[in-house]
């Protein structure tokens, strides 16, 4: 949880993500909300429930990105699920409590990582001393053992061969769901635990260089000193708490009964996410788990219904609307450059790692978001997404053949786009294909 400012919060989302003001205004109250509702005291918290979200706009502005950015600031389980999954053929209506039981996994790694870090210290202690049976067998003299570890922490061995024994991953023990009951899974999972502990853990062997063990060990290490009830505890807290569920395509499930058959289902869909979004306790693997105070941010581009299409509960329970607008060629100018790991950022770095500097100028930044604008206004509009397959065509030569050019500068210009794209953009049918 951070205790960001909402003006901090955007100027942070900032960095990743060009415009969008609203959309980023509206998280960061969201994300600040949960802030203040955790320093009240326990009665009032527990009536304060998340107001959420319905994020309204074409696709590829930036509605996914702006809710991952604000997840990975405030360390937040976060989740992405299309709402049309839930439409498929085969599906049974308590499907959608799968949406939790993943959070609460995403949830479980995230707690473990962040509490591998409380006892690193430990681990890299106990793991350098399994490198160093692992180097020296275990009946070397302390002497033997001391000048290895000297080298070892110089990096003198990094490359070294050694024979670890490592844990054999699960239990062995495959885990059943049975569809349409999803609670069917419990049994399975008790008796595999039963048998994981029966058998005390397998272990294989694994033939790895020192510098390749390390971060295994360290993990394994690190586990042994987790305690793992506290991890579940931990992890089920942060999901109930701080969980954020995006659902994307909300639109394509809006639609009330009495038309075709398809609405019927659309609107099942909608009656089953409701209880999900009004705060129901799910049985999960790991215990039951509340979904009140979990955030929920819809999104879609509502070009054929609108919000008022969905079922007035669901219409209630996403109060906050807002209105992210379609990307212009400026914005695709500024998201080829601006943002921290902006698309030229990357290629450029990329290029680096095999001896080659890309320079790009001015117009030929122009020239791609020209490009990017004018393929999303013949073929479709996919938004800033168009940027990366222009990209990639544009520097496709270039990639493949950069290991031959060691030390080479090449200067990316109007012409240079030109060159590799020109026609192709010009050619409806062909860039249906290839941009
Ligand atoms: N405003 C923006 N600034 C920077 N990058 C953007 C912006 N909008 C989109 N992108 C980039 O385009 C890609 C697609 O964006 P995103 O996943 O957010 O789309 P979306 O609006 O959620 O669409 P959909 O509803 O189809 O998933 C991402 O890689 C993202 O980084």
């Amino acid at each position: 949880m951070t205790d960001f400012s909402p003006r901090e919060i955007v100027s942070e989302l900032d960095r990743y993500i060009v415009g969008q003001a609203d959309a980023k205004r509206a998280v960061a109250i969201a994300l600040r909300n949960r802030w203040r509702r955790l320093q009240l005291d326990d009665k009032l918290r527990e009536e304060v429930l998340p107001k959420n979200i319905l994020m309204i706009g074409p696709t590829g502005v930036g509605k996914t990105e702006i809710s991952r950015r604000l997840a990975k600031l405030a360390g937040a389980p976060f989740l992405k699920v299309e709402a049309t999954k839930f439409t498929e053929v085969g599906y049974v209506g308590r499907d959608v409590e799968q949406i939790v039981r993943d959070l609460v996994e995403i949830g479980l790694s995230l707690t473990r990582e962040r509490k591998r870090k409380d006892v690193q210290a430990r681990a890299e202690m106990s793991a350098e001393e399994r490198v160093l049976s692992a180097l020296v067998g275990p009946g070397a003299s302390p002497a033997t053992r001391e000048s290895f570890r000297k080298k070892l922490r110089a990096g003198e061995l990094d490359d070294k061969e050694i024979e670890i024994e490592v844990q054999a991953g699960s239990s062995g023990i495959p885990m059943f769901e049975i569809p349409g009951m999803p609670g069917a899974q419990l049994g399975a999972v008790n008796i595999g635990d039963i048998f994981g502990k029966l058998g005390g853990g397998r272990t294989k062997t694994r033939r790895v260089t020192v510098k390749e063990s390390h971060p295994i060990l360290v993990n394994e290490e690190s586990d042994k000193l987790l305690d793992d009830e506290q991890l579940v505890i931990e992890a089920i807290r942060s999901v109930e708490q701080n969980g954020i569920v995006f659902l994307d395509e909300i639109d394509k499930i809006a639609g009330r009964e009495g038309r075709s058959g398809a609405d019927v289902s659309r609107e099942g869909v909608q009656r089953d996410l409701l209880p999900l979004i009004e705060g129901t306790t799910v049985n999960t693997k790991h215990g039951p788990v509340k979904t009140d105070h979990i955030l929920f941010i819809a999104s879609g581009a509502f070009h054929i219904s609108k919000p008022s299409d969905l079922l007035p509960e669901l219409q209630g329970r996403l109060p906050i609307r807002v209105e992210l607008k379609a990307l212009t060629r400026d914005d695709f100018r500024r998201i080829l450059t601006e943002p921290e790991a902006s698309l030229i950022k990357q290629y450029v770095a990329l290029m680096a790692t095999e001896g080659v500097t890309l320079e790009f100028g001015e117009d030929a930044i122009d020239a791609i978001a020209d490009i990017a604008v004018a393929v999303n206004a013949s073929v479709e509009n996919i938004g800033a997404r168009r940027l990366q397959t222009v990209m990639e065509r544009v520097l496709d030569e270039v990639s493949f053949s950069a290991p031959d050019r060691n030390g080479e500068t090449v200067k990316v210009d109007a012409a240079f786009v030109q060159k590799y794209i020109g026609d192709l953009a010009k050619n409806t049918d062909l860039s249906r294909f290839i941009l």
